[in-house]
């Protein structure tokens, strides 16, 4: 969706009532006790695993009737320019909810796309010499693309140039015209084209500038259809007391409730002065009561753009018309469907993930609309913060982006959605450097977690002809490492549930650091040497430690799915068993005496970084003509090498 601002959103969001928003986590804890298992059976005969386990509990994907639905939108993109690190930002943050939300055995129904109208859209077009639908049909594409590099697995692509999204707009046009909250008026204001929006003369900067997109607005003068908005004040209040959780994360309201105690007070007094005023003059407007303004639906200067029912002359306003993609793309494929149906297909969202520059969109016109047409709202709207560039939002119309493609090529997308996920707490603003990227991907892909696995299956294959000498379970019976995992895959589950996307990353993270600590105290490869009693029990280390790297596998699954994929083969299984596995199989438990593993490789290939490759360059000594090795194979040299070692 168009950037249209939301600076306002405090201006409009703080005339609703403050409320008290808060959240509470709770943690699980469990009993810890160390019991070794005395029996450690060799099994005489090797086997591929079976999957009987608790690894694999179809119950869990439960049966698509019997499943909870969880409907999940993106923005729908504006497409006045191709995507950029900011709009992929939102879309993995989405993906990697809905694969956890899948995990949990719920029926996803995932849904993005590009929102195609607008001045912007035609304005774009012309400078790029084509027509407005070849614009959009290219732009469109580059969203569905990247989208595929990036491993998104959306349900729906929704583009509200789809002649099914024009009869579910005009149909809920007409429902809100009959309910009395459409009508006509003059409009004169300053008008942001990137924004596609009037604005408030006191957001404005110096020379009416737009303060997200640094242009001047320009002074406008239309005759339009408007939305009465302002009726909708109290339902809104209303809404927002009942349901504390509507609008996320908490502290993006609580800013608002800051600011609400000053302007509420100044508010309430200039109330009473112009209450005072209009008693005086025996005068009182609808409307004027309400701090929320209705606003305008249509546009007379617009072509590109739905028609307004019985008005040719007037095209639909975008915002308007691009809400409604979330509520279209329910709809079966290639199915003319009305509004009922579209409906009855999903609605109401489960929630809406958005950036914070149109949280006043969702949080406060959306909802009021739905109202006014009669339909259900969404049950939470989370703002997410800026992806940004020298503090500034990085956006398509400041040409400030980070090219997404560009990383996904140089580093694959794992390294993309783990970096973006881990490092930037999700609805808060975050910063991107390269250098940063390298070494978090580095040292928590390649390091704590690849080379532990790396190092594991090395000794194991070594040691114990690559095979498991005993189930996990029994190798872990009062093991201080499986009680650390058990709290920590936990703590992740709860996480999620709680969009703290990034904390997730770190407590699956901190399984690793886990297992790693776990590995150096117990050094399974001196037990090895010495025999024995000692050796069984090292045998049983290794069990453990995989069995760790099997929880994990599930754990970062949504985060970073081919690379989970790439520990989970490494592990003996098939495609089939990690699609279908659930979060009830980061149970501890799932690895079975007797499975093989797969022979040992990296499952992530440590990425070069070039500063450190050429401050060594520059200190070696010219070696002959060397041919520069892949660097998959520099990580398997690297991992062959630490096996060796231990
Ligand atoms: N810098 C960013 N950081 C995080 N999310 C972003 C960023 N830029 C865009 N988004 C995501 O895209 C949505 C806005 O989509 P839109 O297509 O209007 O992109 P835009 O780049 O902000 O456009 P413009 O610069 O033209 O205003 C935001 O609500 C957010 O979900």
């Amino acid at each position: 969706m168009a950037a249209r601002i939301n600076y306002s959103v405090q201006n409009t969001l703080c005339l609703l009532n403050p409320l008290n928003y808060s959240v509470n986590a709770k943690t699980t804890h469990f009993k810890t006790g160390l019991n070794f298992s005395k029996n450690l059976i060799f099994p005489r005969k090797l086997k591929r695993p079976t999957f009987c386990t608790c690894a694999v509990s179809n119950n869990d994907r439960q049966s698509s009737e019997a499943a909870e639905t969880f409907v999940l939108t993106t923005p729908l993109y504006y497409v006045n320019a191709p995507p950029h690190m900011g709009s992929a930002y939102t879309t993995i943050a989405a993906d990697a909810i809905a694969r956890f939300q899948r995990l949990l055995g719920k029926k996803v129904i995932f849904v993005t796309g590009t929102d195609e109208h607008g001045e912007k859209i035609a304005a774009a077009a012309a400078a790029a010499g084509s027509t407005p639908s070849q614009h959009c049909d290219v732009i469109s594409q580059a969203y569905k693309t990247l989208w595929k590099d990036l491993e998104i697995s959306h349900d729906k692509f929704i583009r509200t140039t789809d002649p099914k999204h024009e009869g579910i707009v005009k149909e809920f046009y007409s429902r809100v015209l009959d309910k009395g909250d459409i009508y006509r008026a003059d409009y004169e204001g300053l008008y942001c084209v990137n924004c596609e929006e009037y604005k408030d003369e006191k957001e404005l900067l110096d020379n009416n500038c737009c303060p997200m997109h640094l242009k001047p607005c320009i002074e406008r003068k239309e005759d339009n259809y408007f939305f009465a908005l302002s009726k909708y004040q109290k339902q809104l209040e209303e809404n927002l007391t009942q349901n504390p959780n509507f609008v996320q994360p908490p502290f993006r309201l609580n800013e608002i409730q800051y600011l609400v105690i000053a302007v509420m007070f100044i508010w309430c007094f200039c109330q009473l002065l112009v209450q005072l005023f209009m008693l005086l003059m025996h005068r009182y407007k609808v409307g004027s009561k309400s701090g929320l303004k209705d606003f305008s639906i249509s546009r007379a200067s617009v072509d590109w753009g739905i028609p307004v029912p019985n008005d040719n002359k007037q095209t639909i306003y975008v915002w308007f018309d691009a809400l409604l993609g979330y509520i279209s793309a329910l709809s079966a494929e290639k199915e003319q469907p009305d509004l009922q149906t579209a409906v009855s297909s999903g609605w109401p969202a489960s929630l809406h993930l958005i950036g914070k520059d149109i949280l006043r969109f969702h949080a406060v016109y959306w909802p009021a609309m739905l109202m006014s047409a009669g339909l259900d709202l969404p049950k939470k709207v989370f703002g997410h913060g800026f992806l940004t560039k020298d503090g500034m939002k990085m956006g398509k119309s400041l040409g400030n982006t980070l090219e997404p493609n560009e990383l996904v090529h140089n580093f694959g997308s794992d390294a993309v959605r783990y970096f973006f996920l881990r490092e930037v707490e999700f609805g808060s603003d975050g910063d991107y450097s390269e250098e940063r990227f390298i070494n978090i991907v580095n040292a928590h892909l390649a390091n704590t977690i690849g080379n532990l696995l790396n190092r594991t299956l090395g000794l194991l294959k070594k040691n114990c002809q690559s095979t498991l000498v005993v189930d996990s379970a029994v190798a872990a019976e009062g093991n201080a490492l499986k009680d650390a995992v058990e709290k920590l895959v936990e703590k992740a589950r709860i996480h999620y549930e709680n969009l703290s996307l990034s904390s997730a990353c770190e407590a699956v993270l901190e399984i690793g650091n886990a297992g790693n600590a776990y590995m150096d105290e117990n050094a399974p490869w001196t037990r090895f040497k010495q025999g024995g009693a000692a050796s069984e029990a090292a045998a049983k280390d290794l069990v453990v430690i995989l069995e760790a790297m099997r929880i994990v596998a599930i754990a970062l699954s949504p985060v970073a799915p081919s690379f989970c994929w790439r520990i989970y083969e490494q592990l003996g299984y098939s495609k089939d068993h990690f699609n279908t596995v659930t979060w009830s199989g980061t149970k501890w438990g799932g690895l079975k005496g007797g499975q093989v593993m797969a022979q040992p490789k990296p499952v992530f290939a440590r990425i070069e970084n070039k500063t450190e490759l050429e401050d060594e360059a520059a200190t070696r000594k010219p070696v002959k003509s060397k041919q520069k090795k892949p660097q998959a194979q520099v990580a398997a040299e690297a991992a062959e090498s630490l096996i060796s070692r231990n």
